[in-house]
């Protein structure tokens, strides 16, 4: 019997205290492998992968491997993916797996089997569409508190066009959005009470001390491009992952602007770090420059 790795949000918070909150995206697109001077191939998405492994699995709190790049080249892309999220675990590093999963209940726990241990891909977290309703996300949250695993729900993205769908009005008022932020601190209500082991209330209240926020293990997305924090995350209880800094236009002020000093907010960075490559201290040094500015 594989032991409990214990609850994702308190891993995280355990994370972020030791290395930051940082998460950096692995997005291996065509235009970068070309930029780092390899092939876009899986001999070229192997080596982009690796340097970025080896430079920042020591250090981030995060990695984020997006699915499609890797599901790109095929099955060998996916072997290449499982082989560094492996490393990157072994290395310290939690691995949030963007593949931004959706279906019916039944074919969700089939992409929910990434937080079983032995899966070949097993992950400490994964990205969800609630699109087919908070129901249908259900088995993945059954497997994430069975698992000690977390999930990343879309609420408010970063893309300029989503409020046309996430600023949809509900019969009681509430957007789409706040409803996504709304179910998802439900999930995080009962989160240490069912399956898991239970924390330590002191070490608990110590963690959500030191990050200065919750540490539930259900998070929702919301874009650091955002106008204005248009969702009410005082119920959330858990992490906020905001993608959109550098390449989509987000700065650290955003994320104090959006978010203040009070929340457990994680955020994300792909492409302003990757091109910096493929010199692994340069990738170090992008990291660290973020990490800086985001605790400035
Ligand atoms: O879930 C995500 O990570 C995500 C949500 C969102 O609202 N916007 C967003 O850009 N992302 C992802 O974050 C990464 C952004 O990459 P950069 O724009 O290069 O930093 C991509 O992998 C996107 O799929």
């Amino acid at each position: 019997m594989t032991e409990h790795p214990g609850r994702f949000g308190t891993r995280l918070a355990a994370a972020v205290a030791t290395r930051g909150p940082l998460c950096v995206g692995i997005d291996p697109h065509r235009e970068l492998l070309l930029s780092w001077g390899l092939t876009d191939d899986v001999e070229g998405l192997r080596r982009f992968t690796d340097a970025v492994v080896e430079a920042l699995a020591g250090t981030v709190a995060v990695l984020k491997p997006q699915s499609a790049f890797y599901e790109r080249h095929g099955s060998r892309g996916l072997l290449v993916l499982e082989d560094a999220v492996a490393t990157a675990r072994a290395a310290g590093a939690l691995v949030l797996l963007d593949a931004k999963r959706g279906d019916i209940g039944s074919t969700m726990a089939g992409y929910a089997s990434v937080f079983e241990p032995g899966h070949p891909l097993q992950v400490d977290a994964l990205t969800v569409s609630p699109y087919l309703g908070p129901g249908s996300l259900e088995p993945a949250v059954d497997a994430a508190r069975r698992h000690g695993g977390g999930l990343f729900v879309l609420a408010r993205t970063s893309n300029p066009d989503a409020a046309v769908f996430q600023h949809a009005q509900l019969d009681d008022g509430r957007t789409v959005a706040q409803a996504v932020v709304d179910q998802v601190g439900r999930w995080n209500t009962p989160d240490w009470l069912v399956g898991d082991p239970a924390p330590d209330p002191a070490s608990y209240a110590e963690l959500q001390g030191r990050w200065g926020g919750d540490t539930g293990s259900f998070g929702v997305v919301v874009g650091a491009t955002l106008a204005e924090l248009d969702v009410d995350l005082d119920g959330l209880r858990g992490p906020v992952l905001a993608p959109g800094l550098g390449a989509q236009g987000g700065t650290p002020a955003d994320l104090r602007r959006l978010f203040g000093r009070g929340r457990a907010v994680v955020p994300t960075v792909s492409r302003d770090v990757l091109g910096t490559g493929p010199d692994v201290g340069a990738l170090r040094a992008a990291a660290a420059r973020w990490a800086a500015e985001l605790a400035g």
